[in-house]
């Protein structure tokens, strides 16, 4: 079953819904003015308090300072940082020096040769996305027919319609969304139920029953 992350939490109520449908990951996005979802350091950490521990929260930056991300990680306020900015393999081997939690790099696919920069990549974790993240927006998935060489989070422009297409086409390690479970720019206790839902629901689908995906 691929796990799924839900992105972009920034307020008490996105974490009773979240604690409510049980998502393996959550991400907030930290320190990022440009994005409507910025959640200050202070607040992250004051968030993550309530949050359900089996629910692996997510730390989302974009080039920031080295050791501060490694401070949230080391303090345990997040589990994972996820690199969605500009970051080098010189910045992700200097983070990983730092700390032992896993490094999430994102990468925006729009042609073969993105792929292969994820493939190389140092990063524990690999997250393929359309573009700068959060816009709602799907990349051409069929750049990743086939694409084996290693387990990855997709990411753009999912939702709850087009999530089952996405597992039996590319059979993604994980599932990450925001956007689509908002409304009006906040998040959606029905939307982010439904996403989960549709998710697990395919452990027991016919689909995974018969073929018996493997993750890898
Ligand atoms: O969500 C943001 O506002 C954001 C801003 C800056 C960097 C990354 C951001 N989001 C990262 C995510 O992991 C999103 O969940 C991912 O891009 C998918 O978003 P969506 O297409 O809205 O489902």
């Amino acid at each position: 079953m691929p796990k799924i992350k839900i992105c972009g939490l920034s307020c008490p109520e996105d974490i009773t819904y979240i604690n409510e449908a049980k998502p393996d990951y959550c991400g907030f996005i930290i320190d990022v003015p440009k994005s409507r979802r910025n959640v200050s350091v202070s607040k992250v950490r004051e968030l993550v308090q309530n949050l359900e521990s089996q629910i692996c929260p997510v730390g989302v930056f974009v080039n920031k300072d080295c050791g501060e991300v490694a401070q949230l990680l080391n303090e345990g306020t997040i589990q994972i940082a996820q690199l969605h900015g500009q970051e080098d393999e010189a910045y992700i081997k200097k983070l990983k020096s730092l700390t032992d939690h896993p490094v999430m790099k994102a990468f925006s696919i729009q042609e073969k040769k993105d792929l292969d920069a994820a493939a190389a990549s140092s990063a524990d974790l690999i997250l393929l996305d359309h573009g700068k993240g959060g816009t709602g927006e799907t990349f051409d998935w069929s750049l990743l027919e086939g694409w084996t060489k290693r387990p990855y989070f997709l990411a753009g422009g999912l939702n709850p319609e087009n999530i089952p297409e996405a597992i039996q086409r590319i059979h993604p390690w994980g599932i990450d969304l925001s956007s689509a479970v908002e409304i009006d720019g906040k998040k959606d206790r029905e939307k982010i139920l439904q996403a989960v839902k549709t998710v697990r629901n395919f452990e027991s689908s016919k689909y995974f029953s018969k073929n018996k995906i493997i993750y890898k």
